[in-house]
């Protein structure tokens, strides 16, 4: 039943009314002085009739100042005046006589007085009755209780622009109406927020055990970015009392990632934190801008098949990544800490202040919560506090000790001449050794410090990596002699080129943590990895060292790893061997695009050699991927560009051409721009997406985006059945909502010769 047909929807009209100016008021008590308040709440209230006494006019009054809000509150309620709300419950909790009636939204508000809800925050406690009960028998969970009840309905409202359009209840047999309704949109460019239409398997996500990390495995389109950053909303309004935005750090892939997320953050009320690439993190944590070979390159070198030894290549990418690589690391480290062990006693003149080995006792174990070089500093600083309170007992000492000599000589029998010759000596051994004791109070400390050696984080990877010998000694036992001459020759010619890759980095903040710590800003507790499945084991492991912290959330999809010959293979060993606390799910739904699409993409997944469960759409139909042929460039610009008219037509927004590689989507802008109207723009990883132009982008790039329209395309680059490939495709074929199609010489050209053909329209 929709809109005015609905027998309570002149009530929620009035209800909607009342709460939009009720939220007038507050906004207003909350920016004017109290007199013009009063005024402005009488004005605003008179001729209400409001039947529920606990939002009485009176009542509003007598709360005038109740009614301040802090800034940030009286932003959100301002943004959410004109839809305050986007469903509703009926609960009667268990032994309680009156059933409360819920108002969910982005915001709360309270009747100060009554403490009656007018709006729930969609993450409160009671409002998981919404995503995760059945009307019927529930209960829910807050602070640690449960309470039991019933919930009698579940109502869901459409308002736009303040003015309600419709109302939906859900039953036990209804569609998810509003779901659908919001799947067949058009998408914006943008990530957008899903409040109202979480689903319970989503939600379960979102609300897990704060206290703990969790790994998602979700197929393309289930929502895993999505729900990664409601889970930071839902954080946020739970730990409000303590939050400070630098509790919270978000790793996107790249700077386009980030900017593609940038304006559902604001929505859910998430501001001001952190949100950047490892690559970026890691050059924050060594304070160094530190040349890399472009993230990418070794990637396109794969695709393009143009490299020597591409498998011995992909070990060293996969050894760098690896726990063995860490335990090698670390044995390296132990040594290394020897090094910074003192040899000598510390003394002060000829006072032994400190003895070696207890000195070496607090740096190996009393401080081995500190990086290495810290212990150091926190050597030096007791040392120098120590000999701070040992100079007045140094000074007296040596005193004490001439002047009894002195006095001594004094009163000795010996003839006056050698008698003062004696006291004058003694007077100049004197003054010479508390010179000495005041010279070296003030230098010993710096002096026994400086013979212990000092060297930077470069100094001691490349000491690793490029010495054969050094790494020999920690690595012979566990690699083959062919892979330990390949490796110190392949991290040898980096080092001559005076630049590192992406792989180095897991390492270099390992040991930036290890040796010198990182600065404490950028010590954040609780971290989103998106895209997680293109990280490396010892990446996250480096990750959790140098934080401190397992509290992390990790999404990622192994079927989209791309870059799976440096990145994860197998979340089990990341819960077992890296967050052994973590709890592990899956989402196998995908909410962005149509059967018809899914079924011709799972048709690719199922070409992949590792075993993925096949991905379920949420029932929601389209036309079928379908695959132009065209026999030359031309022909395939002018095909592409009757295709993206016709879908202007249709009311499609955004459109995607998504060529294999970089080369070929240059080839296509080209193309495009010389043979074409069409408004356009290459997508290069640093950038923003143009709203309003047809977006040209490789593959890997297009990874994580979305799309109402994409279109792949073939100039002369196939995908082949490899594994890489046919991620890529994979990737590519998951990106559009509504509509797919292929253009090239053959349907080879995209492996659909492998797919069933009644899954596909061919145009020939
Ligand atoms: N419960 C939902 N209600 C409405 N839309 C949803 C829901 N869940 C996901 N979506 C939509 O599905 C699309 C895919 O979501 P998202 O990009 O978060 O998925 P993903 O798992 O990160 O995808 P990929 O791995 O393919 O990048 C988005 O448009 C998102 O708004």
């Amino acid at each position: 039943m929709t809109n005015n047909e609905h027998p309570d929807f002149q009530e929620e009209v009035e209800r909607l009314e009342f709460t939009k100016k009720y939220m007038n008021v507050v906004i207003k008590a909350s920016e004017s002085n109290e007199e013009t308040f009063r005024e402005n709440l009488k004005q605003s209230l008179e001729g209400m009739d409001i039947k529920d006494s606990s939002f009485s006019y009176m009542s509003m009054l007598t709360n005038a100042n109740l009614l301040q809000r802090t800034g940030d509150e009286l932003k959100r309620l301002k943004k959410f005046e004109k839809k305050p709300y986007f469903a509703r419950i009926n609960f009667l909790q268990e032994k309680v006589d009156k059933e409360e009636v819920l108002y969910l939204g982005k915001v709360s508000l309270f009747d100060k007085e009554t403490q009656q809800p007018i709006i729930v925050d969609w993450r409160s406690p009671i409002a998981n009755l919404y995503y995760d009960g059945r009307l019927g028998d529930v209960s829910y969970e807050s602070e640690g209780d449960i309470y039991y009840g019933y919930l009698s309905l579940k109502r869901q409202f459409i308002i736009d622009e303040g003015e309600l359009e419709e109302i939906r209840d859900i039953d036990l047999t209804t569609n998810d109406e509003l779901l659908q309704m919001s799947l067949s949109e058009s998408a914006s460019n943008r990530l957008t927020e899903i409040v109202s239409t979480i689903q319970e398997e989503q939600n379960n996500i979102i609300r897990a055990d704060l206290n703990k990390p969790i790994i998602v495995q979700g197929a393309a389109g289930s929502g895993k970015t999505t729900i990664a950053l409601h889970r930071i909303s839902y954080f946020i309004y739970t730990f409000a009392d303590n939050f400070t935005p630098d509790q919270l750090m978000i790793l996107a892939p790249n700077r386009l990632f980030i900017d593609y997320i940038s304006e559902v953050l604001p929505e859910l009320g998430v501001e001001n934190i952190l949100q950047t690439t490892f690559v970026d993190y890691v050059m924050l944590c060594i304070g160094k801008k530190i040349k890399l070979t472009p993230p990418d390159e070794k990637l396109v070198h794969f695709i393009n098949q143009d490299i020597k030894h591409p498998e011995l290549v992909k070990w060293v990418s996969d050894f760098k990544g690896s726990l063995l690589f860490r335990d090698i690391v670390d044995r390296y480290l132990n040594d290394v800490l020897k090094t910074l062990l003192p040899t000598e006693d510390f003394f002060v003149s000829k006072f032994r202040l400190y003895s070696g080995k207890k000195l070496r006792q607090l740096i190996e174990y009393e401080y081995r919560y500190l990086p290495y070089y810290h212990r150091i500093d926190k050597i030096k600083r007791v040392l120098q506090n120590h000999v701070r309170t040992e100079k007045k007992r140094m000074v007296e000492k040596v005193t004490n000790f001439y002047d009894n000599k002195l006095e001594k000589a004094l009163y000795s029998k010996a003839e006056p001449e050698k008698r003062r010759r004696y006291v004058s000596k003694a007077l100049d051994k004197k003054a010479e050794a508390l010179n000495d004791i005041k010279k070296e109070v003030r230098t010993a400390v710096t002096t026994y410090i400086k013979k212990l050696p000092k060297h930077d984080l470069f100094y001691y990877y490349k000491q690793l990596v490029t010495n054969k010998e050094v790494f020999m000694k920690y690595a012979h036992d566990v690699l083959k002699p062919s892979e330990i001459d390949f490796f110190i020759e392949y991290q040898n010619r980096l080092n001559e080129k005076k630049t590192y890759e992406i792989e180095d980095l897991a390492s270099l903040l390992y040991l930036q943590g290890k040796l010198f710590g990182i600065e404490k800003h950028l010590r954040v507790k609780n971290i989103v990895v998106d895209e997680a499945q293109d990280y490396s084991y010892f990446q996250l492991y480096a990750l959790k060292t140098v934080l401190e912290t397992d509290m992390f959330t990790i999404v990622g999809d192994l079927a989209q790893g791309i870059h799976s010959y440096r990145g994860i293979k197998d979340w089990n060993i990341v819960q077992n061997e890296i967050f052994p606390r973590a709890s592990y799910k899956t989402l196998q739904k995908s909410y962005r695009t149509t059967v018809e699409i899914m079924n011709a993409a799972n048709q690719i997944l199922r070409l992949l050699p590792i075993d993925l469960p096949t991905v379920e759409p949420v029932v929601r139909h389209g036309k079928k991927p379908t695959f132009h042929k065209t026999s030359s460039e031309k022909e395939t610009v002018k095909s592409i560009e009757n295709e993206i008219n016709q879908l202007y037509k249709e009311g499609i927004k955004t459109i995607a051409l998504i060529g294999k590689t970089n080369e070929e989507c240059k080839k296509l802008t080209q193309l495009l721009k010389k043979h074409s109207e069409l408004p356009i723009q290459f997508l290069k990883e640093n950038e923003e997406i143009h709203k309003d132009e047809v977006v040209i982008v490789s593959s890997h790039l297009s990874k994580g985006l979305e799309f109402d329209a994409v279109l792949v395309c073939s100039l002369g680059a196939s995908f082949l059945e490899n594994e890489i490939d046919i991620k890529l495709l994979y990737v590519s074929m998951t990106r559009p909502l509504h509509r797919l199609s292929f253009f090239g010489k053959d349907r080879s050209n995209f492996l659909l010769d492998q797919v069933d053909s009644e899954l596909l329209e061919i145009e020939e």
